[in-house]
């Protein structure tokens, strides 16, 4: 039955010549996105996909959608015999599914997302053409579910491939699984999978997961084609739908539900968290790989600092007007996109002042549709358009508060700004109010204003023209209900950044944070009676809760209040010597 199907379809594609795909099939066209180019060549009827989707080829909702169709259309087009499927950039072949597309998702995009990978997946595993990759780099996930559907792989040495989903806390599809177990077996199959294992090219190899290895895969499988189209098409077809027939079949029954399954699994607590934190190493691993000690966080303070140079490309948002100087220095300094927001209602008298002010570098005051108390200043030259790209770094300058309604109104405002989801761009608040409390927002705080995941919030500074705190990083699985109390003290700009100090407070700090609270608490009172009560203050009660922290935030913690006492910064020293502790 199905191999009827296949004949059909083969016999179709003659009459579909010529329609399907726009008469100029040879040459080089790119994808509407540019994420792709094709490269057919009329002589021996083999297209060259080139997937140039920078930084990695990650599989988004469009990327994939425009790859998957022009597949359509190659495997219609009878002029063509041969499809290679590789990368334009210099180390990845495709890093898989945009893990950004999996994480706090939107239902409809999920789903189209998921039906979208099915499609390309078919696409490409039921292709009449013989159809190869020259993975000339990484391949990790979805870019080895990929090079699983094609007939051939030749890869780049020294690179990774594997369907490591589990490594993500994710299960690769069934339908995946099948076309790995047919490539390198029942056993080697579960084993790699269970185990989420990415195999060097030469252990790839070695296990049957790619065919060759060379320096110039594309080069090789350019070479290799001839040798696959030295053979009349419909039998080499015909072979490999014998072959293939029975994992497409199953493939299509179970669609359905494999995609019910999909978007009902990803957006699990469980699953989120998985992902977030996978994200959140993703991008410190690479951090390290830069091999530099001057973190984004550092940069951007040493740039505040510093009167704002080279701040001109990026985003600041500034909630909650203040005395507006924060904004001006940053207008000031050429920054060219400051959002302004006031309560107004709160603070009419500050906001037009501020108005006033800014009047000049703001193209047009609007106000939010939605909100009575929401106002909006733009700066000239602002291209609505721009709005939604995703700034590089954004900064937000706020008056940070334990004000529940000020809180939901930046939340309110962050989304308003970006409805879109925040991904992996780290977002910074400052706040030159030194009485600033800060509530550490989490995925409670802002469960109605749903878009911003509780990571975007993850660096945090409060600022008097000298930095006085960092909190870096927060983990999306935490809960943050906590009151932080912060004290400032401008003089503590140099010990945030004295290494060994920093060091010494962790070391105590995970010493400290395996024993139980209760027993804990009356040894710090001991020592230090105030920082015993302003941990309470803290709301640092639970220590179940607190030992998950990353101990760089309490260290943070820890110096800011030590600073406020006579203990000064001695404190961390003093208790972290007390081996009682
Ligand atoms: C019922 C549930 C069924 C679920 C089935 C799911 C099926 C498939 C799942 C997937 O495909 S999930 C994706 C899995 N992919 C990975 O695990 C790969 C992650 N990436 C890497 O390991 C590395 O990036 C790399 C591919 C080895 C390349 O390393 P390199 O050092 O060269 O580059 P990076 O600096 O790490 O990356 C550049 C840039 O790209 C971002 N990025 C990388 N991979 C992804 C991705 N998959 N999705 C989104 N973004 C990705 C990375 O964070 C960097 O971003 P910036 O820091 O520059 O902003």
């Amino acid at each position: 039955m199905f191999l009827r199907n296949v004949m059909r379809k083969i016999a179709s594609q003659k009459s579909l010549n010529g329609l399907a795909i726009k008469k100029n099939y040879f040459g080089t066209t790119s994808s509407l996105l540019d994420d792709f180019s094709i490269n057919a060549n009329e002589k021996t009827g083999v297209s060259v996909i080139t997937m140039s989707k920078t930084p990695a080829n990650s599989l988004n909702l469009e990327f994939i959608q425009e790859l998957s169709m022009a597949i359509q259309k190659l495997n219609m087009e009878k002029s063509c015999r041969g499809i290679i499927l590789t990368s334009s950039l210099p180390s990845i072949f495709s890093a898989g599914l945009d893990i950004l597309e999996m994480y706090q998702p939107e239902p409809d995009r999920l789903e189209k997302f998921w039906t979208e990978f099915q499609e390309i997946w078919l696409a490409l595993y039921s292709s009449p053409k013989t159809v190869m990759s020259a993975i000339n780099g990484h391949s990790p996930a979805g870019g080895c579910i990929i090079a699983l559907a094609t007939d051939y792989r030749i890869m780049k040495p020294k690179f990774t491939i594997g369907l490591n989903e589990t490594m993500l806390g994710i299960v690769a599809p069934f339908w995946a699984e099948d076309s790995m177990k047919a490539v390198i077996g029942q056993r080697r199959s579960e084993y790699s999978l269970q185990l989420g294992k990415l195999y060097t090219a030469e252990e790839a190899l070695q296990i049957n997961l790619i065919d060759e290895i060379s320096d110039n895969p594309l080069q090789a499988c350019e070479d290799e084609m001839m040798n696959w189209l030295k053979l009349p098409d419909h039998a080499r077809t015909l072979t490999k739908f014998q072959n293939r027939g029975h994992i497409i079949e199953k493939m299509k029954k179970g669609r359905k539900e494999d995609l019910e399954k999909f978007v009902k699994f990803i957006p699990r607590e469980g699953i989120q968290m998985a992902l977030g934190t996978y994200l959140d190493n993703l991008k410190s691993r690479k951090k390290k790989q830069l091999k530099t000690c001057v973190s984004d966080v550092e940069l951007i303070v040493r740039k505040i600092k510093y009167n704002l140079e080279d701040y001109t490309k990026t985003t600041f948002f500034y909630l909650g007007a203040q005395d507006g100087i924060l904004a001006e220095n940053l207008i000031n300094s050429g920054c060219k996109k400051v959002i302004v927001t006031e309560h107004k209602k709160s603070n009419e008298e500050h906001l037009n002042e501020i108005q006033n002010r800014f009047r000049e570098k703001f193209l047009r005051f609007t106000r939010f549709p939605n909100s009575r108390i929401i106002e909006e200043y733009k700066l000239d030259g602002l291209e609505e358009k721009n709005w939604h790209t995703q700034p590089k770094v954004a900064v937000i300058l706020t008056l940070l508060t334990n004000d529940r309604s000020k809180l939901s109104l930046n939340s309110y405002l962050l989304r308003k700004q970006f409805p879109f989801n925040f991904g992996r761009t780290p977002i910074f608040l400052l706040t030159d109010n030194t009485e600033s409390k800060v509530i550490l927002m989490n995925e409670t705080n802002l469960q109605t204003e749903k878009r911003i995941p509780s990571r975007a919030l993850s660096y945090m500074f409060l600022y008097d023209r000298t930095l006085l705190a960092e909190i870096p990083r927060l983990k999306p699985s935490q809960k943050y209900t906590k009151l932080i109390k912060i004290q400032p003290k401008s003089d503590l700009v140099d010990l945030l950044y004295d290494e060994d100090k920093f060091k010494e407070a962790e070391v105590f700090l995970k010493h400290f944070f395996n024993k139980p609270y209760e027993r804990v608490i009356p040894k710090i009172e001991k020592i230090c009676p105030n920082l015993g009560s302003e941990l309470i203050d803290m709301n640092i009660t639970m220590l179940d809760r607190v030992k998950d922290l990353d101990f760089r935030i309490i260290g943070e913690i820890f110096r800011l209040v030590a600073s406020n006492d006579n203990y000064s910064r001695n404190i961390i020293r003093v208790l972290s010597s007390r081996h009682e502790f």
